[in-house]
């Protein structure tokens, strides 16, 4: 084969399997054969070769085809050269020909590549995810490593992915030459489970350890989960030890996860822990005004009236995943019904979201979250005990409901077993003055309003 057709048939694969796939997988291969329809090609190892196949080789082997080489099996067998070192932090651009793979980044859904959209560009900052944010981009400078690991937790939906990929995506752009690995614990599992099946245990080791930046998203699929904790561990620990960066996604704070080990929770909560905070107005406006300045292109000529968007953006409070779905279909079904999106087009086209968003939370079902979270009986909650490992519940219980609900003092009271109006203005205002110093009770309160409103 000419060097114009690989050429062009690198060139189509990028497209199919994303650039970072390409560098990380495609890039290191070297066609060592091709004969009697078969296309052999090393692999620095046995596990790479096995990645290689299972994920990419049906692209290979179609884009050769297309290239008119014929071919009908793709085969992998391991290069007799040795591997060639990683190169230290220090000396970045040093030889990167002659690593392996010069960003390793894998993707959560095995096939497809990391998602293009989900970069710092696209990410409306606000007030909820300030901090997740400007701690992403830090990482994504790629500079020395100051905390490790960054851990980002926050509920469904709130942008957790969407951050780690954008740090891989600007790495990549900022020091091409690192070798990125982003992936889910489920996959982690996934992947540890196969290599000790097929006796490649080593490869895996040598392969996680050898990264730059290590990216495992959802990590709390890894709890109960033994012999994976065991071996995440241990590769979490090696690569701290040589200063490589960690980020880790979870749906909560390291001490919250169930099943997880000790060492492993005191290890997460090492370097910088930051959630993202279930979003506000202004927060899902923003992401809004974005979404339909990507539209516009998209649906040209199609117009939207005037307060659909704060419509919208005041009545879905649940995640960012449903409210961009709303709004797809809504651009969707306008476009193809040929009408303006108005107020009453919205209402009737997402009438079972805004229904569903519509759930009202009610003081019980508050007050049965916090006595679960405190360990105490619902019936304590609107009895009489006045020790405070009871009253202090009560009272976090009373200033949800002012806040979460639109119900009046008084009528909160007699939910509280029929107490008075002023004695729930009391546990407000306890509870208001107790969150400018209590850090502990901060945490409760977040992790209570997101457990509550989803
Ligand atoms: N601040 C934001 N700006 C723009 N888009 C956002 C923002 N936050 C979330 N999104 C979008 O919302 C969707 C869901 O985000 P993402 O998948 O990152 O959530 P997640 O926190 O990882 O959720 P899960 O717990 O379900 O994995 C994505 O399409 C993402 O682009």
């Amino acid at each position: 084969m000419t060097n114009e057709t690989w050429g062009l048939v690198r060139e189509e694969l990028i497209k199919r399997v994303g650039r970072t796939n390409y560098a990380t997988w495609i890039e290191p291969l070297k066609l060592s054969h091709l004969r009697n329809g078969v296309a052999r090609f090393e692999v620095p190892t046995s596990f790479f070769g096995d990645w290689v196949n299972r994920n990419f080789a049906d692209h290979i082997r179609a884009q050769l085809n297309t290239a008119g080489a014929q071919v009908e099996r793709v085969e992998f067998t391991v290069s007799s050269r040795p591997a060639a070192p990683v190169a230290a932090p220090t000396a970045p651009a040093a030889a990167p020909k002659a690593k392996p793979a010069r960003t390793a980044e894998t993707e959560d859904m095995p096939g497809a590549p990391l998602d293009a959209r989900f970069t710092f560009d696209s990410f409306v900052v606000g007030k909820p995810n300030e901090l997740a944010h400007a701690a992403a981009r830090r990482v994504a400078e790629g500079g020395p490593v100051t905390f490790n690991p960054l851990f980002l937790y926050g509920g469904v939906g709130l942008g957790k992915t969407h951050l780690m990929h954008a740090i891989a995506h600007e790495l990549q752009t900022r020091q091409p030459h690192l070798r990125v690995l982003y992936l889910s614990a489920e996959q982690f599992m996934y992947r540890f489970v196969q290599a000790l099946r097929e006796r490649q245990i080593m490869d895996f080791k040598e392969l996680f350890r050898s990264v730059d930046v290590l990216m495992v998203d959802d990590v709390q699929f890894i709890a109960g989960k033994d012999s994976t904790q065991e071996e995440f561990f241990h590769t979490f620990n090696a690569l701290v030890d040589q200063n490589k960066q960690i980020v880790i996604s979870a749906d909560r704070a390291p001490g919250e996860i169930k099943d997880l080990e000790d060492r492993i929770k005191s290890r997460l909560q090492c370097g910088l822990v930051v959630d993202l905070h279930p979003t506000d107005y202004e927060l899902r406006l923003g992401i809004l005004q974005q979404k339909v300045e990507q539209y516009r292109n998209q649906y040209k000529g199609l117009a939207i009236s005037g307060g659909v968007l704060e419509f919208l953006a005041h009545r879905i409070t649940t995640n960012v995943r449903v409210l961009e779905g709303a709004l797809t279909r809504l651009f969707a079904f306008a476009s193809l019904v040929g009408r303006e999106i108005t107020l009453e087009l919205a209402q009737d086209c997402l009438a079972d979201i805004l229904r569903a968003s519509d759930r009202k939370l009610t003081i019980e079902e508050i007050q049965r979250k916090v006595a679960e979270h405190y360990n105490i009986r619902l019936s304590d909650m609107i009895g009489p005990k006045r020790v405070r490992t009871i009253a202090r519940p009560r009272q976090i219980a009373m200033y949800l409901a002012k806040q979460l609900t639109p119900r009046s003092l008084p009528e909160i009271g007699r939910r509280f077993g029929g107490r008075d109006h002023t004695t729930i203005m009391h546990g407000v205002r306890k509870i208001e003055e107790l969150m400018a110093t209590d850090s502990q009770l901060n945490d409760d309160l977040q992790m209570l309003r997101r457990l509550l409103q989803g």
